[in-house]
């Protein structure tokens, strides 16, 4: 398997070569369903990889540096019942659409007979909502962006993010986020499971022009478990951007895992090269 030396990381990263097996089932538990739904892969796993021609984002902790305004609530949250907040919790709840991730929350740490899923997601809405507004881009994210729109190649967002978060987060950032083809929400009709369900990923690719997308010519770019779980029951490609305080463990799925979006080359994906690498 070849391996890319990641500048950030400074350790060898494989890139996946053969597709992972699927189904596809993690290898830790990601608080599946008790009787999961076998995710089959749209795309035949045994294709040779076709070259990528579209791109789907995620959203927060990958483009918006958002992840850390939950971790933030819910350690106040917890606090009041004198608990503390973990990246084993984050890791299960990231990427998730409120309510599911909600669920875990109040299952994990014990609460839920003391607070309901819908409580818990009543009493952070406020405090969310003051923070979000201020929601500042991730390194690389902007270059990567315009340079795919400069290149004219195909890119939308798919977010676990309901359209009304989405809207606040993005406030600041309307003339890049209005670059995007489309976006999917988290609430959004054709939405009935969150990531890691392939459903997300399914519907933005159907929403390009000429859609639905082979799943195997898109590339997602994801910074939770779920998603990277979700692209990968989807049948696409996956670059993985972790929290350095992710467990290693979880980057697994990912057919490469990247420190930044700085550290991207669209040469490794077929992708038309920056002009300027060092920028
Ligand atoms: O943009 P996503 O899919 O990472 O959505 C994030 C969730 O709403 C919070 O983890
Ligand atoms: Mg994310």
């Amino acid at each position: 398997m070849p391996r890319l030396l990641c500048q950030r990381l400074a350790f060898p990263i494989p890139i996946a070569t053969s597709p992972i097996p699927f189904p596809y089932f993690p290898t830790k538990s990601l608080n599946f369903p008790k009787n999961p739904t076998p995710y089959l892969a749209m795309a035949n796993p045994s294709a040779a990889k076709a070259p990528i021609t579209h791109v789907i984002f995620d959203m927060d902790g990958l483009l918006l540096d958002t992840e850390k305004f939950y971790t933030e609530v819910q350690e106040i949250i917890l606090a009041r019942y004198n608990k503390t907040f973990d990246w084993a919790l984050k890791a299960k709840m990231m990427g998730k659409k409120a309510i599911e991730a909600a669920r875990v929350f109040v299952e994990d740490t014990g609460l839920s007979d003391s607070l309901t899923a819908e409580d818990f997601l009543v009493e952070r809405e406020a405090m969310l909502q003051k923070l979000f507004p201020t929601s500042e881009l991730m390194p690389g994210a902007s270059r990567l962006i315009r340079h795919l729109h400069a290149k004219a190649i195909p890119f939308c967002l798919a977010t676990g993010s309901n359209k009304r978060h989405f809207e606040l987060k993005t406030q600041s950032h309307h003339e890049l986020f209005s670059l995007m083809h489309h976006v999917v929400n988290g609430d959004d009709p054709e939405v009935k499971q969150g990531k890691p369900s392939p459903e997300i990923f399914l519907a933005a690719s159907k929403r390009f022009e000429g859609g639905p997308v082979d799943p195997n010519k898109c590339l997602v770019f994801e910074d939770a478990p779920s998603g990277v779980l979700a692209a990968k029951n989807a049948g696409m490609s996956v670059v993985m951007v972790p929290d350095p305080r992710l467990d290693s463990s979880f980057h697994d799925a990912a057919d490469q895992v990247l420190g930044s979006l700085l550290d991207f080359n669209p040469s490794d994906w077929g992708l038309p090269p920056f002009d300027n690498p060092a920028s």
